[in-house]
């Protein structure tokens, strides 16, 4: 299978359609990028990686983050972390507050802003939110070999300045004693973890534990069990679009994870990792293009975790 050929195809026949969908106008500087970046990157066991378009121009990763916080936060916890946030689908918009009074402040899921407070307070543990932060940065250089992935400071204090919503949902889980560590160095390290600025290409990479049982075939690094890479993948596959999350496994078929600036990383087990980024929304949050793009390679290649014929790459 010719992914380099797959991957400019599915570039080429979306081109014309760049700039659709909605950017995020809630966090101030993201709706500064330019609506038109278009990119895609597609990397694989052996270290290849078949990019396309704005494939290595970074952007804000800001709810991708989630899933390595999260493998993260496991590793510190272990399990103890799901009598802190559930693992059901919340059918709800990603900043939604209403299930939490009913379910006493326990967030539905780790992706959810709720639950990714929560993940994120746990990722912290009795560590400063510098130390956390720093520790997050560096696996993700070593994942993905490349320290030139950084956090956009600027994005990070705009979030923060607009941050009311996301402060609401921290102070109510704190109200019902959810939280071990003080709201602002949760929130400080919450809003950092959303402003890492990463490529296609960096992303792929750096993720190629979600779709190799835990351990980058690359570098040979483990971020997590077998095991846990399972379960993070059903995560995704369940609650990583929010209350689109249907549609996508619909369309897809296999686990992502979208941000509101607009990337969606995809995991392929066994095969391959995605990304895609392309700033305009659909109502959910999830990149309009970036999902058609994942569609069209899915198509393309037979892949899906649904099939039990598709081709060998
Ligand atoms: N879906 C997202 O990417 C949301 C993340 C964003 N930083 C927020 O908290 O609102």
């Amino acid at each position: 299978m010719d992914l380099q050929q797959i991957v400019d195809d599915t570039w080429n026949a979306l081109a014309d359609e760049r700039g659709s969908g909605t950017p995020a106008g809630y966090i101030p500087a993201l709706a500064q990028v330019d609506p038109t970046k278009f990119g895609i990157a597609i990397a694989t066991r052996d270290g290849s990686v078949f990019c396309a378009g704005d494939a290595d121009e970074q952007f804000s990763i800001q709810s991708v983050s989630k899933v390595f916080a999260l493998a993260m936060a496991l590793d510190r916890e272990g399990a103890a972390l799901w009598e802190a946030v559930g693992r059901e689908p919340s059918g709800n918009p990603f900043n939604s507050i209403v299930q939490l009074e009913r379910e006493k402040g326990k967030p539905r899921n780790p992706f959810i802003n709720s639950g990714a407070i929560v993940t994120t307070d746990r990722f912290i543990g009795d560590r400063g939110p510098d130390e956390a932060v720093a520790d997050l940065l560096s696996r993700l250089h070593n994942m993905a070999r490349d320290t030139r992935i950084t956090i956009d400071e600027d994005v990070a204090r705009s979030e923060s300045e607009t941050g009311a919503r996301n402060r609401s949902l921290a102070y109510f889980m704190a109200d019902f004693g959810r939280l071990l560590n003080p709201v602002e160095d949760v929130l400080s390290v919450y809003f950092r973890q959303c402003g890492i600025a990463m490529s296609c290409r960096q992303l792929a990479e750096a993720s190629l534990f979600l779709a190799f049982d835990g351990t980058d075939p690359v570098t040979g690094l483990t971020m997590c069990s077998t095991e846990r890479a399972r379960r993070i993948n059903a995560l995704m596959l369940l609650c990583g679009h929010y209350d689109n999350s249907g549609e996508f496994a619909f369309d897809v078929g296999f686990p992502g994870k979208s941000g509101v600036g607009g990337g969606i990383l995809a995991s392929v087990p066994g095969r391959a990792t995605l990304a895609v980024w392309s700033p305009g929304l659909n109502r959910a949050g999830t990149s309009l293009l970036g999902a058609r793009a994942l569609a069209q390679i899915a198509d393309r290649t037979g892949w899906s975790v649904f099939s039990g014929t598709f081709e060998k790459s």
